[in-house]
């Protein structure tokens, strides 16, 4: 059984990994790590994801707990998951990281410890999304250079990161296979006397509202037509049983930084 600690407990995310992980037949949740000072600190992991005591308290610091499991599913903020990841660096550990809004030295750092342990990092953890961005290389492929491409992607009032990491990687994709560098053709929002659009821009769009999970589409608007894809998570327990996956895939994998893409097996499709 790998023996799974969730970092970020108390979090919208948090709760349905302990779920996730505890549901698995593969896996157990072992331990429970939040932040110093956070109210979840001592309270019992099951109690706070709402499935009763399972008898796992929440801890504020990774050490006390290294013997206690093999893995750490990690969906918290940056600065948090830079400790972690050097702490499991260090420790030998296997890591599966949601969190998004890296700065780019931050994407370093996770590549570096990649050097030393095994990481699956994904800004998105569905089969859907995951999937979408296979359609959205070949689309771009296609039609990518006749059309105007934009992100528009919509989340819950809590977001603190924009655009999401998911709408980010989008873009990414696109650029790849259209062999632009999104540093120098995204544009982040527009207001104002803008001028006409420029062909070879990215645009992204960001909408704050609500309880939204998470809703992505991608727009290749050409003269005439367009064609758009959209996805749409209705359930946070999807992210949470794609990390658990993840981690299940990553067991017996050898030092790297993996994706999503290469969990399901995407990477050679199409
Ligand atoms: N890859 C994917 O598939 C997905 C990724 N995400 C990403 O996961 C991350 C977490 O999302 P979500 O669960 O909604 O966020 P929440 O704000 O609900 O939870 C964040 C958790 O991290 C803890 N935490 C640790 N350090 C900090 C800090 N410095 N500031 C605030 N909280 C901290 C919080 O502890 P406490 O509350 O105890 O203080 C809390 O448990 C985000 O980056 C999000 O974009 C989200 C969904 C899917
Ligand atoms: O913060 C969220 O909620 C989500 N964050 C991820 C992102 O930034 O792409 C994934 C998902 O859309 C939900």
């Amino acid at each position: 059984m790998l023996r799974i600690a969730v970092a970020g407990v108390s979090g919208r995310m948090g709760s349905c990994l302990v779920k996730a992980a505890d549901a698995s037949a593969y896996a157990e949740f072992t331990a429970a790590l939040s932040r110093p000072g956070s109210l979840a600190v001592g309270k019992d992991a099951g109690e706070l994801a709402g499935m009763g005591t399972i008898g796992i308290n929440v801890v504020d610091d990774l050490s006390a707990v290294l013997d206690q499991f093999d893995l750490l599913i990690d969906f918290t903020r940056p600065d948090t998951s830079m400790t972690l990841i050097e702490q499991c660096r260090a420790a030998g550990k296997k890591l599966v990281i949601g969190t998004t809004g890296y700065t780019p030295e931050q994407k370093l750092t996770v590549e570096r410890a990649a050097e030393d342990i095994a990481i699956v990092l994904s800004p998105n953890m569905s089969v859907g999304v995951n999937l979408s961005l296979k359609l959205l290389e070949m689309t771009a492929r296609v039609m990518g250079d006749e059309s105007d491409i934009e992100i528009i992607e919509a989340h819950h009032r809590h977001k603190v990161d924009a655009p999401s990491g998911t709408a980010l990687r989008m873009g990414e994709v696109i650029a790849a296979a259209l062999d632009r560098d999104l540093k120098e053709c995204a544009i982040y929002g527009r207001e104002g006397h803008t001028g006409a659009r420029d062909r070879k821009t990215i645009g992204f769009s960001t909408i704050r509202a609500g309880d939204i999970v998470g809703d992505h589409t991608v727009m290749f608007a050409d003269d005439g037509e367009r064609v758009e894809i959209t996805h749409k998570a209705t359930s946070r327990m999807t992210f949470a049983n794609g990390a658990v996956r993840a981690a299940l895939w990553l067991k017996d994998k050898p030092n790297g930084l993996y994706d999503m893409q290469d969990v399901l097996g995407l990477k050679n499709l199409g």
